[in-house]
């Protein structure tokens, strides 16, 4: 059945490619967003801009009453790791409370259907092996810690109204459907790698005597427009009761050095990083175990590290300050 949903954060990078999926699917799309970090030229004209915070439960409200909407997917949200760990109390406003705001003006609003938008980061530091969902949530940084305290919130409120939800863990998120949808941040490997040889500066790659293969942290790259299209597979449970999780990624785990292999070639220059010590706070790997998704949703990723990084260098757009 098409919806009518109310997207935060619609502006955003993830936000607005799956406001494309959505449309591509014949559903109704409002997006509400502060433009904090989104850009308005990525919605498109005809769709219903709502320029409000997640924290105004009353623009919330307002916004599925007045267009009759009957779902939420939820994008609005801090996501930088760094910035989570200086300024703690901001990410509980930003992520904790501008989530129960929207969950009490779904409530006021009769609305049931939530999609929202979680993190391979509530698991913190895996083993290495693919995680299944039903790892151990044990966050290492404060913004994991709000996308998970997020989940329990969403269960919370399941057990008492029956709200149908749906959790996506996203795992690392790149690539772009087109430049103006692209990533405009520069807070992410593949974004900074691309800028960097963009530049002609050589990419830095954090730590290679970590124990993985090439001594490289590993991670599971999943396209932006894959995990949009998770989205809307996802929005189908939400016609029964449905409180369910789900890791959003390939399956299969990258190289850090893999990734800068991958730059060069789909750069056609060369690429020789500059090593540095290792991050501090980075997991040596971590890879989405995706049985789940697949046997649930019919879910699995279409693109591989290569459309990623292809996409993102086509559709590379000039850095700016702020924004994602
Ligand atoms: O210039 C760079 C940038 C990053 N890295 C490395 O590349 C890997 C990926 O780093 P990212 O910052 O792109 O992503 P993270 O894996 O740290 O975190 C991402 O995935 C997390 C879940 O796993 C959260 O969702 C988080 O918001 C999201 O940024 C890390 O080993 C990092 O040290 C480099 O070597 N050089």
């Amino acid at each position: 059945m098409a919806g009518r949903w109310l997207v935060t954060g619609g502006a955003g990078y993830i936000g607005a490619h799956t406001v494309r999926a959505l449309r591509a699917r014949g559903d109704t799309v409002v997006v509400l967003d502060d433009l904090s970090a989104g850009f308005v030229e990525r919605v498109d004209d005809d769709v219903p801009l709502v320029r409000a915070s997640t924290l105004d439960e009353d623009a919330v409200t307002a916004a599925l009453t007045g267009h009759r909407l009957d779902g939420v997917l939820h994008f609005a949200a801090r996501k930088s790791v760094p910035e989570s760990v200086a300024q703690p109390l901001y990410y509980w406003r930003e992520n904790v409370e501008g989530l129960r705001a929207v969950l009490s003006a779904c409530a006021r609003a009769d609305v049931e259907r939530f999609v929202y938008s979680s993190s391979a980061a509530v698991y913190g530091a895996t083993t290495g092996a693919a995680v299944t969902e039903d790892a151990p949530c044990e966050p290492v940084n404060p913004y994991g810690t709000t996308k998970l305290v997020g989940e329990w919130l969403l269960a919370d409120v399941h057990r008492a109204t029956g709200l149908r939800y749906v959790a996506l863990r996203y795992f690392n998120v790149a690539g772009a459907h087109d430049a103006r949808l692209a990533d405009r941040g520069r807070e992410n490997l593949v974004p900074i790698a691309l800028a960097a040889v963009a530049r002609g500066d050589a990419p830095t790659v954090f730590g290679a005597d970590y124990d993985t293969p090439d001594g490289s942290c590993v991670r599971d790259f999943v396209h932006v427009d894959d995990l949009a299209d998770a989205h809307v597979a996802a929005t189908a449970l939400l016609d029964g009761p449905c409180a369910e999780t789900f890791n959003v990624g390939v399956g299969r785990g990258y190289s850090v050095l893999e990734v800068m292999a991958t730059v060069a070639r789909v750069a056609g220059r060369p690429v020789d990083p500059v090593i540095a010590d290792r991050r501090p706070g980075d997991p040596a790997a971590v890879v989405a175990d995706v049985t789940r998704i697949r046997e649930r949703l019919g879910w699995t990723a279409l693109h591989d590290l290569d459309d990623i990084v292809t996409s993102a260098w086509e559709a590379r757009v000039t850095p700016s300050a702020s924004g994602s």
